[in-house]
């Protein structure tokens, strides 16, 4: 009786062998990112063996009949069986001696605090970004870059783990740049960080408030706070990262010029605080997206999310036709965002690695609330698929539940 890793093993290869029908089948061996030429017929398939590692795990503990022991585990049998010594016939087994399947985190690298990650960060320290990646590593070590697209490639370069990216605000609305690097970039979303962002404004020591006529800052927070700037009546000049704009009013010494940024930031900086939230919405939220180079194997365990990127063909109603496959099963959209495509192509990564140019009318970027590892979802996107000119899973990844 081999209730051992070959029995997962078994199941796990067996499972996967029909994943080439599947396209995103093939996520749990590390990529579901790109659906491609997919021929689908879930009827027919192991959906459930190929793309649920919740079933995985439960068909990993059927006991294999025909597998004879090896030398190893019948002499690991003799001498440690959980055979009761009243029982000598060994009718009663210990259950707690057999193997465990897997779980997901057992397959995770790192601790959940995140102590061996690296997470690259768009900013100076004390940036936003950079308190996104402590809330979802703790014991992380930031690592500060100049831009957005510095951060994706340290990623990619393996020189960090994870970079965090800004994707949209409460006042804001999406950061559509940030859009077009997700795209452009193959990075997989492994989470998501939804955080409360209190802008102070700072000046220098000694400064007033009355006296500041020129405020520096990210052009998203300056947006953030646009009635108090013009009721201050100040001159707004943008800068990389709210951070970075504290660090410039340290450098430039003057008396006139603020910053908005953190409270955090000022002492860092050692710049005062001449207000507090200053942001037009009380409720000012910054929901960030956690990138890795690989995706994570989806669950079953908690509230998922899923971010697709799709177009889709010319015609009438094609768009209502792409809703309605996330509507006929009850699946809730949380964020539908698009992109135009008319005047440059962008450089659709697949698969193979290589690089196609291809040109788009429009993308459409959707966050459905639901995990790969169910059916519906599955189903939907085999929907999809068969109308759509292209579509690519960015990430399925745990909701941030905790704000
Ligand atoms: O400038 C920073 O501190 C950032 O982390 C960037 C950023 C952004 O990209 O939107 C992050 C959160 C706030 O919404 C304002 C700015």
């Amino acid at each position: 009786m081999g209730l051992s890793m070959m029995a997962l093993k078994g199941v796990f290869i067996s499972g996967c062998a029909k994943a080439p029908q599947l396209g995103f089948a093939n996520g749990l061996s590390g990529n579901y990112g790109l659906i491609k030429n997919l021929r689908y017929d879930l009827d027919k398939c192991c959906k459930w063996e190929c793309c649920s590692f919740g079933v995985l795990a439960q068909k990993a503990i059927t006991p294999v009949e025909d597998e004879k022991p090896t030398v190893r585990e019948v002499e690991a049998s003799a001498a440690n069986d959980g055979v009761h010594e009243n029982d000598p016939k060994g009718f009663h087994k210990d259950l707690n001696l057999l193997p465990k399947p897997l779980t997901a985190v057992d397959l995770s690298s790192a601790p959940s605090d995140g102590s061996k990650v690296r997470v690259a960060y768009q900013g100076a320290p004390g940036a936003y970004c950079e308190d996104a990646a402590l809330k979802a590593y703790p014991k992380c070590e930031p690592v500060p870059c100049e831009e957005f697209e510095a951060a994706f490639k340290a990623v990619e370069l393996w020189l960090v783990d994870k970079a965090v990216l800004s994707i949209e605000n409460s006042v804001g609305g999406s950061i559509h740049r940030n859009y077009d690097l997700l795209l452009r970039h193959r990075l997989h979303i492994v989470g998501e960080v939804q955080m409360r962002i209190d802008h102070c404004l700072l000046g220098l020591p000694g400064a007033r408030k009355e006296e500041i006529k020129r405020v520096m800052s990210h052009p998203q927070a300056l947006a953030q706070c646009e009635t108090t700037l013009t009721d201050l009546g100040v001159v707004k000049v943008g800068a990389l990262d709210t951070a970075g704009a504290a660090q410039l009013v340290v450098t430039e010494g003057a008396r006139d010029t603020g910053a908005i940024a953190s409270a955090r930031a000022a002492d860092i900086y050692g710049l005062n605080v001449l207000a507090e939230r200053i942001q037009d919405d009380e409720e000012n939220i910054t929901r960030f997206l956690i990138l890795a180079r690989d995706p994570i194997i989806p669950g079953l365990d908690r509230p998922y999310k899923t971010s697709i990127v799709f177009s889709l063909e010319q015609g009438p109603g094609v768009l209502f036709k792409a809703l309605a496959v996330f509507a006929l099963r009850g699946i809730n959209l949380s964020k539908i965002e698009s992109r135009p495509q008319q005047q440059r192509p962008l450089r659709v990564v697949d698969d193979s690695n290589e690089g196609t140019a291809k040109y788009f009318d429009y993308l459409f970027y959707i966050d459905f609330e639901a995990s790969m590892a169910e059916p519906r979802a599955q189903s939907a996107l085999g929907n999809l698929q068969e109308f759509a000119r292209f579509l690519r899973v960015l990430g399925c990844y745990p909701m941030d539940t905790a704000l």
